[in-house]
């Protein structure tokens, strides 16, 4: 249990690394030409995840904060663990069917009840891929062009993964079925993708033509998903919150949304300063940005006005039922909140101090309750979840006694 003292929270911190962004610059450096280096890496359980399933395709050196990656001759026999890391699990499962050999790449904890046999089923059509609890086995081949159909309304991690198998051989089409969901990590896999030199167009269908080339040197953006954790601490607590680095493009738009609540928010492209009363609630639909809910819902709780969050339906698949744990911290909170066709409606102020949250075994609904007990007081049963993406966060948000 961890529990923190409320209080103003105030002041100047560098953003963690973004999560998505490192992962795809480290699975791109591991599948191109060239040795690729990738800057400001933060190790957190998923970019550990990530090394452990590129190590059988690449030689990888560590300084720092800094991971050189260069493509190698594969292994034949590879087996490794991603952990809890959705992203790896998918990209991995379908990366190695375009790799010859054969491949295990087991998974646990919270991933174990999420999805995956949509993008086994899609990878079938291409190659042998066997599913048993905890693991997926693969056998590689060289492949041709392909075309497949995917699900798009599950997670986009099936058509991101899909794009660097294309990408990585001799390119392809997926043709996304149904509804788009977290479109924004499609995009910022095209992104890295074109970053490496493939080319890449996403509309109707995606066409990806082969062949990845290291661009040299690479950094990884701010992540303001996390951040957006700390810059809502403060707006709770009346504190002014600055965040150094650029924010990666996938989640900053979260910005503009505490600014529509009312707040203070500056951002010149490499610091971004938030500070005043958010008054305001909003409609927003995060189907694009799921990762954003989180944080939104939470500023949301301390505004005496209904926020409307749309689009929120795939937030059931993700560590926890996200539908479920983030009313679960707002119902803890004490503040009206339901969820009603795809969308989460919600209005503050918290009418409870000293809060005993539970994390749900998923890092953001730890995040939520650790900004949440800044405000109002609270203990967090289990704070483990939260290295899967920012392990650094917790220190920001005690104080340690002195000896
Ligand atoms: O591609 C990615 O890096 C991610 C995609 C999203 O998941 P889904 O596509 O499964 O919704 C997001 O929630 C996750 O944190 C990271
Ligand atoms: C859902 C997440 O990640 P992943 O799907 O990669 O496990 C997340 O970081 O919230």
């Amino acid at each position: 249990m961890l529990c923190v003292e409320p209080g103003v929270f105030s002041g100047t911190f560098k953003a963690p690394p973004s999560k998505p962004i490192s992962q795809r610059l480290l699975l791109a450096g591991a599948l191109a030409e060239g040795e690729t280096v990738v800057k400001g890496v933060e190790l957190s359980d998923d970019v550990v995840a990530m090394l452990r399933a590129i190590q059988p395709l690449a030689r990888i050196s560590i300084y720092g904060g800094d991971v050189h990656v260069e493509r190698r001759e594969p292994d034949v026999y590879r087996a490794f663990n991603v952990m809890e890391s959705g992203f790896t699990l998918r990209t991995a499962v379908a990366v190695y069917a375009g790799v010859p050999g054969l491949t295990a790449v087991y998974y646990g904890g919270t991933l174990r009840g999420r999805p995956i046999d949509e993008l086994i089923q899609a990878l079938r059509s291409l190659t042998d891929v066997a599913k048993a609890p905890g693991a997926v086995f693969i056998r590689g081949k060289r492949l041709s062009r392909f075309e497949v159909e995917m699900r798009a309304d599950i997670s986009s991690q099936f058509i991101s993964g899909l794009m660097f198998l294309a990408a990585a051989g001799e390119g392809g089409v997926v043709r996304p079925v149904g509804g788009r969901k977290s479109w924004s990590f499609v995009e910022a896999t095209a992104s890295v993708l074109k970053q490496f030199g493939a080319r890449v167009e996403v509309g109707d269908v995606i066409e990806v033509e082969g062949g990845l080339r290291g661009p040299g040197e690479v950094a990884v953006p701010g992540d303001y998903s996390l951040a957006a954790f700390l810059i809502a601490a403060g707006l709770i607590t009346g504190g002014r919150v600055e965040v150094e680095g650029q924010a990666s493009d996938v989640d900053k738009q979260v910005l503009d949304i505490f600014a529509a609540m009312g707040a203070h928010v500056a951002y010149d492209g490499r610091r971004a300063t938030a500070w005043g009363t958010p008054s305001r609630g909003v409609d927003v639909d995060l189907g694009s940005n799921p990762d954003l809910v989180m944080p939104v819902a939470l500023v949301a709780a301390f505004v005496e006005d209904w926020t409307v969050i749309r689009g929120v339906e795939h937030l059931r698949y993700k560590e926890s039922d996200r539908v479920a744990s983030v009313l679960d911290v707002l119902q803890r909170l004490g503040v009206e909140a339901t969820y009603k066709d795809g969308a989460l409606h919600i209005r503050g102020p918290p009418r409870r101090r000293n809060v005993q949250f539970l994390s749900h075994g998923d890092h953001r609904i730890g995040l939520m309750a650790l900004a949440a007990s800044k405000a109002v007081g609270g203990c967090l049963d289990d704070v483990s979840p939260i290295s899967k993406s920012w392990p650094t966060a917790p220190l920001y948000f005690i104080v340690l006694p002195e000896k």
